[in-house]
């Protein structure tokens, strides 16, 4: 027993992997699923009361579960039998699915998926007493719909290429034959490049390729550790034969060298931040962030833009700008958008987007690490962030101390939302409004937007 002022020796994990991921464990039989956690699986308990974690299954079905890690407090498993099957239990579109790391909900019906988005956010805020009216949707296409996607290139001992995704809580990489959840123009592109992969003099010097899809064009971007030009020849060549932007990193370490392949070097992908948008698009590289989902975006933009409710002139700050996702669309409506952005690659992307927009004079594009909160958020009359999944909560503290009337926040993680509102709402602000947006269907990932209201003192 731990001696009062001893400090008490640190427990080894209890993590056991069974032998055989497929093996039984004798006493799991078969549960009845309750919910769904937040990262998608479903959550039962077996007899002796643990709580148990086991992928793709089913709030009310009854299956036969097979446990394949145990820890002290809970087990991990997967379904080896179904016995009862949801009625929200569907066929799941790709053949990689349990498999690929990116997916995890194809196994239920899209209605359901964006419930159980809906849900998740609520208990998130729930969980720091904060109360959610009815969270508003935002969705569009349940497939089809990705126009970014980083595939890994590794050649095997075998000699064999694969070109893919993670598996599944795993390091390793595993072939992708279909990836129905990318945008078709980039589907299509995936058996032609796997065939030229496989023509590749030096293989092994290629590590991965970003693809993004503007509205415009589609660009390819190679990671290659070392130049070969007979490679580089064998890419020009697919390029040209799929009309696409072609360009390479190259060379091993921290500065690597970023090159135009292809015969249009003045040509960059570009999107619309609104569906309706006649304005100038904005230009972006693939080394740039770039929502995924180009119509829930429209949404998203167009969500922030009315509840803005923008006046002419009012000062906005828009923290975690990016290229201009949000400051672009704020400042067209006649904000005065002072936009932070902590990349300073991207900055100058803004300030190139904003003045390609004829915006220069309404965005002033700072370059700031935002780890600590900026000094003239008092000035704004509403400050719109949008934080990477870490959230943001030094930001969050100073808005507490001396934000503006009105906040909008986007967020990624709804740990972190959840964790920054109530840091808000003990600073004096309460939640109005709040939507979820289905960015990434098929994936437990979701987006949303609050909006948050100083109260009078
Ligand atoms: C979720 S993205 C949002 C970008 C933009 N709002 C959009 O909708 O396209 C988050 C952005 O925060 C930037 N970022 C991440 N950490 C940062 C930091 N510590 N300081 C400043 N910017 C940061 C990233 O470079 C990225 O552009």
């Amino acid at each position: 027993m731990a001696m009062l002022g001893q400090r008490r020796q640190k427990r080894p994990a209890t993590r056991k992997r069974l032998e055989s991921p497929g093996a039984k464990r004798d006493d799991a039989g078969s549960v009845v699923i309750e919910r769904l956690a937040h990262d998608g699986r479903g959550v039962a308990h077996d007899r002796d009361g643990k709580i148990l974690f086991i992928e793709q299954a089913l709030p009310g079905e009854d299956i036969e579960v097979a446990i394949h890690t145990q820890h002290g407090r809970y087990d991990e498993g997967h379904v080896r039998r179904i016995l009862k099957a949801s009625e929200e239990r569907v066929t799941p579109g790709c053949a990689h699915f349990g498999r690929c790391g990116g997916c995890d909900l194809q196994h239920l019906a899209i209605e359901g998926q964006r419930r159980y988005k809906q849900q998740v956010l609520r208990e998130h805020l729930a969980r720091h007493d904060i109360e959610l009216p009815e969270p508003a949707l935002l969705a569009d296409e349940a497939w089809g719909y990705r126009r970014r996607a980083r595939l890994g290139v590794r050649v095997g001992s075998d000699n064999r290429i694969h070109m893919g995704y993670r598996v599944r809580g795993q390091d390793r990489l595993f072939n992708i034959e279909q990836c129905p959840i990318l945008e078709p123009r980039l589907e299509t592109l995936l058996q032609p490049m796997r065939t030229l992969i496989e023509s590749l003099e030096a293989p092994r010097r290629l590590g991965h390729i970003e693809l993004v899809a503007g509205d415009d064009v589609v660009m390819i971007t190679l990671r290659q550790l070392r130049r070969v030009p007979g490679d580089l020849a064998r890419w020009q060549q697919f390029s040209r034969e799929h009309d696409l932007l072609l360009s390479v990193l190259c060379g091993e370490g921290e500065q690597p060298v970023l090159e135009r392949l292809d015969d249009r070097p003045d040509t960059w992908p570009h999107y619309r931040a609104l569906a309706d948008d006649q304005g100038t698009a904005i230009s972006v590289r693939s080394s740039d962030f770039l929502q995924a989902n180009a119509k829930v975006n429209y949404q998203l933009v167009a969500s922030v833009l009315a509840w803005a409710e923008v006046r002419d002139a009012m000062p906005v700050v828009d923290l975690f700008a990016g290229v201009g996702n949000f400051s672009l669309t704020l400042a067209a409506a006649g904000a005065r958008v002072t936009a932070y952005e902590g990349r300073e690659s991207m900055v100058q992307r803004l300030r190139n987007n904003a003045e390609a927009a004829g915006l220069s004079e309404h965005i002033d594009a700072r370059c700031t690490d935002l780890s600590s909160a900026p000094a003239d958020l008092e000035n704004a009359a509403l400050v719109v962030l949008d934080p990477p999944r870490a959230g943001a909560q030094g930001i969050c503290q100073a808005l507490a101390q001396r934000g503006p009337s009105r906040v909008l926040y986007v967020s990624c993680e709804p740990a972190t939302l959840a964790r920054d509102v109530r840091l808000l709402v003990d600073g004096g602000y309460r939640l109005v409004r709040a939507l979820v947006a289905d960015m990434f269907p098929q994936t437990a990932h979701l987006e949303s937007l609050v909006l948050l209201e100083r109260q009078p003192t």
